[in-house]
């Protein structure tokens, strides 16, 4: 590896460190649940390991896979969700960083929502989705049946890619956003959570 690969990829690694820190202080990755990428400088996807506690990573937790989701070192078992985060990259040049985090909120939403999507109406904290300027607007957060085989998954997911400013929800499972680097990533997922919150908080008292 360059000089500057290695470079890259310590920066990487030490975004997805901090990021599997701020998840877990907030309650979104429990146990080893979620999972974490960035885009390197040099184009490789950096991802935490399979099975690993989001909370207590080290760089050795981090691994390199190329924009299919194979691992550059064959022995590194990348996150099992991989081909999600991949796809993402594919589809979206301009996007550095995905977070995937298995809250309460989005859980107990996407098992108890009878249709499609979370609608987000209303909130100020919309604005910061991509593209969203005001409250007065409909931000929807498409849901998807969970499914073990992830291939299939994503199929289903693809489509929707072209309309999707928070990103989307796995019935069940959690939620996939994603930013231009970390930082922008967390801003989302920090939004969406708080507006999944909201949403919940809301169904709770009737409203
Ligand atoms: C313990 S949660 C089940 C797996 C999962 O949904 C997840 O997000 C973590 O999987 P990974 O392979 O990335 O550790
Ligand atoms: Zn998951």
């Amino acid at each position: 590896m360059t000089d500057n690969a290695t470079t890259g990829f310590v920066r990487g690694a030490q975004d997805i460190v901090r990021a599997g820190q701020r998840l877990d202080a907030r309650g979104w990755v429990p146990a080893t649940a979620g999972n974490i990428s960035c885009r390197l400088p040099d184009g490789r996807i950096a991802i935490t390991r399979s099975g690993c506690h989001k909370g207590f990573l080290s760089e050795a937790d981090v691994i390199t896979v190329d924009l299919a989701g194979q691992p550059h070192q064959p022995q590194n078992r990348p996150s099992a969700e991989t081909l999600l985060h991949c796809q993402v990259y594919r589809l979206l040049p301009n996007v550095g960083a995905v977070l995937h985090g298995h809250s309460v909120a989005s859980t107990v939403l996407s098992m108890t929502e009878p249709s499609d999507a979370i609608v987000l109406e209303g909130y100020e904290v919309q604005k910061v989705f991509e593209g969203q300027s005001t409250h007065d607007a409909t931000v929807r957060v498409p849901l998807f049946a969970n499914d073990q085989d992830i291939a299939r998954l994503a199929r289903e997911v693809e489509p929707f890619f072209a309309d999707m400013p928070a990103g989307y929800i796995i019935r069940g499972h959690g939620v996939y956003v994603w930013g231009k680097n970390m930082d922008a990533a967390l801003a989302r997922l920090e939004g969406l959570e708080f507006l999944l919150a909201c949403v919940l908080e809301r169904r709770k008292l009737g409203k």
